[in-house]
């Protein structure tokens, strides 16, 4: 499912002040009590790269940029998290929460481990330079869906029915004292058509588009789709009377409305101007194009032409320089997501994921990280994580410098997805003296080729990070 249940739960409850419960225990420093980890946790080299007046120890610190929910923020336990709702502040984050700030490199502190998109789309954040750089970026996939479905239905009717001229309309009458006298006259300049038996193509069935297919069968709509990474998922969601098409033309090429719910990915074979001449061309002259997805997925000159020629329509949730205040344009600023349901949902996902990421080295809900759901840590035993490119030989070396370190690997996952791989690895502490020491076999692990960066989660939050910069050891 897509809203865990403890985020689930914590949403029904929303507005009462319940302390946030987690299924996942934090690992305490209580746990090892029959022994003490050390490792090189950077209290005293921070500030070879972070800000030590900032820094509180024994503390995870997370930087937000724009407004994120505050029940969202209340997933995190103020004892062991330390909230900078002030970009500016942050320096010595360990991860980010945002929505649609425009994440630069600079943006992100050496110390962060995490970025997570209260969100859907992550094409805000440099994705592939964080995957470079060894860093999972999440997103909270379906936490606003219904909030954009319910705005594309808006749309639609918007589309429909001149109902934003009416209403301007209206207070132009009524400032000339006009209304009562003209109104009846007046209303047939604003007439529309129904939505019922109309044709509606969903480009991107995913968890908008399925949901906006399915409320507008129940609406007596005819339904046309396309999508070729269709997940088995959204598959289920989907109304049974839906047509599914092998291209874009086909899907829009009869079709009444057009809702594009798909992600904007630049460059090379992206979806940079999906919506150009070409497809425009195979649409209806009084069409109805619904863009709650990207401004960059249309071609704003080719849509510009299609409203000049004909009486079709652009509903649109993104600025555009070019139709903003065209006579069949109606441009919303940005509000697909913008309602208190979605905005908790999102932030609460959000930061359940990060949670699961820094507490436990789980990784659910990434766009560049391969999944990673964890067996339990067995019983005295301390976590290593390690992030690597997906190169041969690597995790070899890695378990050698264990083997060398004499410390005994318990159990071990080892997951890769595109040019990163993720190693989770439960070393025991059985047997050794009172004190473990994980600060040299850390180093010669973090600093081994191909190795980005690595943790040892032992209890205390924050610590146990180190990271290979090019070949520069940072603890
Ligand atoms: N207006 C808003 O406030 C708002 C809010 C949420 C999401 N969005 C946008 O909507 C997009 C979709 O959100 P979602 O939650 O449904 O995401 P999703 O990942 O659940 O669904 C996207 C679907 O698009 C499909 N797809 C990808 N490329 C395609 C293509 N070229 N042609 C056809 N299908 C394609 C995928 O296979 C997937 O099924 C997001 O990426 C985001 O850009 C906007
Ligand atoms: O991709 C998304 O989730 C939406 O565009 C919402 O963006 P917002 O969180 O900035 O409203």
């Amino acid at each position: 499912m897509i809203i865990s249940t403890r985020a689930l739960g914590h949403l029904l409850s929303r507005r009462a002040a319940a302390a946030p419960t987690r299924v996942t225990p934090v690992l305490t420093a209580r746990a090892f009590a029959d022994y003490n980890v050390h490792v090189e946790h950077g209290r005293g080299e921070w500030k070879t790269y972070g800000d030590i007046d900032q820094y509180k120890p024994g503390m995870y610190q997370i930087k937000c940029f724009n407004k994120i929910s505050p029940i969202g923020l209340a997933q995190f336990p103020s004892d062991q998290y330390d909230i900078r709702t002030d970009a500016q502040e942050g320096n010595n984050a360990h991860a980010i929460l945002l929505r649609s700030h425009k994440l630069q490199e600079e943006d992100v502190p050496r110390t962060v481990r995490a970025i997570a998109r209260c969100g859907a789309g992550t094409n805000n954040i440099p994705v592939a330079r964080m995957t470079e750089l060894g860093i999972p970026v999440f997103n909270t996939p379906g936490a606003n869906a219904n909030a954009v479905k319910e705005l594309v239905l808006c749309g639609m009717l918007l589309g429909s029915r001149r109902v934003i001229d009416g209403i301007n309309h209206m207070k132009d009458l009524g400032q000339q004292g006009l209304a009562r006298e003209r109104v009846e006259k007046d209303k047939a300049m604003f007439g529309g058509q129904e939505l019922k038996g109309k044709t509606l193509a969903v480009i991107g069935l995913g968890h908008i588009g399925s949901q906006t297919a399915r409320d507008a069968r129940a609406l007596g709509m005819t339904l046309k789709g396309y999508d070729p990474g269709l997940s088995v998922q959204s598959a289920l969601r989907l109304p049974r009377a839906l047509e599914l098409m092998d291209s874009i033309t086909a899907a829009v090429s009869d079709a009444d409305y057009i809702s594009l719910n798909i992600p904007y990915i630049k460059g090379e074979g992206g979806t940079h101007g999906v919506i150009g001449a070409d497809v425009i061309s195979h649409f209806k002259p009084n069409a109805v194009l619904l863009n709650f997805a990207r401004g960059e997925l249309v071609d704003s000159e080719a849509m510009k032409e299609f409203l000049d020629a004909g009486d079709g329509r652009y509903v649109t949730d993104f600025p555009d320089d070019l139709v903003w205040d065209h006579k069949n344009a109606v441009v919303l600023p940005h509000l697909g997501a913008s309602t208190e349901e979605a905005e908790d949902a999102a932030a609460a996902m959000a930061a359940d994921t990060i949670r699961d990421y820094l507490e436990s080295g789980t990784i659910s809900n990434s766009v560049n990280f391969p999944s990673t759901s964890l067996p339990d840590r067995p019983e005295h035993t301390v976590r290593f994580t390690v992030v690597n490119k997906n190169v041969p030989g690597v995790l070899a070396h890695i378990t050698e410098t264990f083997g060398d370190a004499d410390l005994n690997i318990i159990q071990q996952v080892n997951h890769s997805r595109g040019e990163i791989a993720y190693n989770v690895l439960d070393i025991a502490t059985m047997g050794h003296e009172e004190v473990l020491s994980f600060k040299n076999v850390q180093e010669k692990i973090t600093m081994l080729e191909g190795v980005l960066s690595s943790r040892v989660m032992y209890g205390a939050p924050g610590t146990g990070y180190a990271k290979n910069l090019d070949g520069e050891y940072f603890v």
